[in-house]
């Protein structure tokens, strides 16, 4: 159950928390907000202050492994926000989980550790003014990757599959070797599963039978092949490491560092009277329990809120639009036309198969009560076993392998087709700059051979319409740079009047999944691939039908029906206020401070310009190591 520690544990009411004055105050403690407070708080002359919506959670259905998914939906746990209707997606309004509670979204997430490629990391500067394009590269953020982890618990550089053996000519290994890649020292206990269903060595076989090789180290900055991916587990405990328990439990005892739960930021606080063109934030408006308080920042104000709700904060504080806060009513304090604007989300499509009889899946955990409950034993006394089991074998292809593996050219056609859809779009004026800047990077990718840009993985389970005593398992095939471009924007109770309970509205949530047709493309390329999977030798054995989609879909017409009716959000959703020139239309520079502010940043998941090909905490973990880095440095100049 939801528990909250005493007020000691640097935890603290409403009114105490305003009468101090912090030096960094800090929004929202998810995945960048709690990292950044810790490291800003080792120094214990300056007093750290961080506002979350969320409170602290202790509880089986966050820290049990198995139980990855589970929050999902639940309102103690989770924002449960939901999109506009997707036009493009069958007009479904679909449920996109936030995490809502100290840890953010980290506390909520499948735990999968993972990284991008190099070459991905390389572009992440790109967009902004040349001369600072070299503050975000893959050498200045493979420090931060490995800083954050602790992967102690790895036996040796290649186990990373226990359990079963390969052949030496199924694996490769590039980039950087793995004792550089890796980090040993990080606040996040990092490991691999020692329990696999019998899902997993078919799955690697399967690919390797189709020639992708087995990746022996994908965070060495070549994702492609095949391979298992560490978790965010503290294999010890076997339990879920989150934010809260990385980066805040370890701090909680310091003095000058102080969290307030349950509180909603409202607005940020600006100091109009000062004659610098730009603007100071003193402060931030904040709700509890319906009352409104102010806190007061001597130094910066750090918003973490995460790529949903960090522009829902700007615009109700005057920074965003010029246009859509005029027409709402709010002063405009900093013209950026790209607040809640280029916002990415990978898209999944999933497929369900009945597995043979005999197969073991976790849904041993549905259809057989005494394993269940030998199990539950185990974990309590030792912290062991299939609870603190999960699936993690994922496998990322090249749009060449993929177009070799599906035997055909229809996705250089959609290549095609996209250049000149862009062409066409430049010429008339209706691409932004800002997205013909990112979709050259994006075509960049593309046709890159070891670019990674189709992710596929499994889960040893059944998702939909399980019959009792029967075991699954489901493959789900995702776009990690997707074209289609979104928005999210504030919800205003009364268009007109502009409240700070606005805060408290979910806003227009509008990522416009499946809006680019490339990214269909890519998506039934994805099914495809899926297909060839299933019907490899090593799968045939585990494999008795495919249950979802219910029928074999032979024309790409119905794949593309069902690909817009079942395709899932991958919860990696990026870029509503992101890095970029301001020329350009970036809401920070390379510095991660908000342009036209002196001393506002923003570090969360909003500001990666470039969709990433990964699950992206880790990444945002490294980013906010960076910037925590950043903010010390620039205080002592
Ligand atoms: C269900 C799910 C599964 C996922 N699986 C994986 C995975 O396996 N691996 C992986 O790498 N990534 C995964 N992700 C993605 C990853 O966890 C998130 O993208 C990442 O944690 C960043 O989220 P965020 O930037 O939105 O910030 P968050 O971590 O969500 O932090 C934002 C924080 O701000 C708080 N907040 C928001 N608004 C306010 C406000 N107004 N005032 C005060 N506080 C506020 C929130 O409560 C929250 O604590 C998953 C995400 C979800 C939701």
């Amino acid at each position: 159950m939801a528990s909250l520690p005493s007020a000691s544990h640097g935890l603290h009411s409403a009114n105490e928390f305003c009468t101090l004055t912090f030096d960094y105050l800090v929004i929202g403690g998810g995945n960048a907000g709690l990292p950044i407070a810790a490291r800003l708080s080792e120094n214990p002359d300056v007093v750290v202050g961080v506002l979350e919506a969320g409170t602290v959670v202790e509880d089986p259905v966050i820290d049990v492994p198995r139980n990855v998914g589970a929050a999902i939906g639940r309102p103690e746990f989770d924002y449960c926000l939901s999109t506009e209707p997707q036009l493009t997606a069958s007009q479904r309004n679909i449920a996109l989980a936030r995490g809502k509670m100290l840890g953010g979204s980290t506390g909520i997430n499948y735990t999968v550790w993972d990284r991008a490629s190099s070459a991905e990391y390389d572009t992440l500067g790109r967009l902004l003014d040349p001369a600072d394009q070299h503050e975000w590269c893959w050498d200045s953020l493979l420090p931060y990757l490995t800083k954050v982890e602790d992967a102690s618990s790895i036996s040796e550089a290649g186990d990373t599959f226990p359990g079963f053996s390969r052949s030496e000519e199924d694996v490769f290994r590039s980039g950087v070797p793995f004792e550089k890649s890796v980090g040993m020292k990080g606040a996040v206990k990092t490991s691999y599963n020692s329990l696999w269903a019998d899902v997993t060595q078919p799955y690697i076989q399967g690919w390797n039978t189709l020639g992708v090789p087995t990746n022996a180290n994908p965070y060495g900055g070549n994702k492609s092949g095949v391979y298992n991916l560490r978790r965010a587990i503290d294999i010890e405990k076997g339990k879920r490491v989150h934010a809260s328990v990385a980066y805040f439990k370890p701090a909680s005892h310091r003095k000058n560092l102080k969290v307030l739960l349950g509180a909603q930021a409202a607005r940020l606080i600006f100091d109009t009277s000062a004659s610098h063109e730009d603007i100071r934030v003193t402060g931030v408006e904040f709700i509890v329990d319906g009352k409104t308080f102010v806190a007061n920042a001597r130094t910066e104000v750090i918003l973490s809120a995460g790529t949903v709700q960090t522009p829902q904060i700007l615009e109700l504080s005057g920074i965003g639009d010029a246009k859509f806060l005029e027409a709402h009513n709010i002063e405009c304090i900093v013209d950026l036309p790209s607040v809640g604007e280029n916002v990415t989300e990978h898209v999944f499509i999933p497929t369900q198969y009945l597995a043979k009889e005999g197969t073991k899946t976790f849904d041993e955990f549905r259809n057989n009560p005494q394993f269940l409950a030998e199990q539950t034993a185990l974990y309590e006394a030792t912290g062991r076993g299939w609870l603190a089991a999960a699936d993690a074998n994922a496998c990322f292809n090249s749009i060449e392998t993929v177009s070799r593996i599906n035997g055909n050219d229809t996705l250089k056609s959609a290549i095609s087709a996209l250049k000149e859809q862009i062409a066409l779009e430049t010429k008339n004026g209706t691409l932004s700059r800002v997205h013909q800047a990112q979709f050259d990077i994006q075509l960049e990718l593309l046709e890159k051979k070891q670019t990674a840009t189709l992710e596929t993985f499994h889960m040893s389970k059944g998702i939909v319409a399980v019959e009792p005593g029967q075991s699954y398992l489901a493959l789900f095939s995702g776009i990690q740079h997707p074209f289609s471009r979104g928005s999210i924007h504030t919800r205003f109770t009364d268009p007109l009047k502009p409240s700070i309970h606005d805060s408290l509205n979910p806003p227009i949530l509008d990522p416009k999944l499946l809006s680019n047709n490339f990214d269909v493309a890519l998506l039934l390329a994805g099914y495809r691939l899926m297909e060839k999977l299933v019907n490899t030798e090593p799968m045939k054995k585990i494999v008795q039908h495919q249950t979802l989609p219910p029928i074999i879909l032979s024309e790409d017409e119905h794949v593309e029906a069902f690909i817009r009716e079942a395709a899932q959000p991958g919860l990696h959703i990026m870029g509503s206020a992101i890095m970029a020139s301001r020329e350009l239309g970036g809401v920070v520079d390379a510095r991660l401070k908000v342009y036209g502010t002196r001393n506002l940043r923003i570090v969360d998941a909003s500001i990666i310009p470039v969709p990433l090909a990964c699950h992206v905490q880790a990444t945002i973990y490294a980013i906010a190591e960076k910037a925590a880095d950043m903010i010390i440095a620039d205080k002592s100049v």
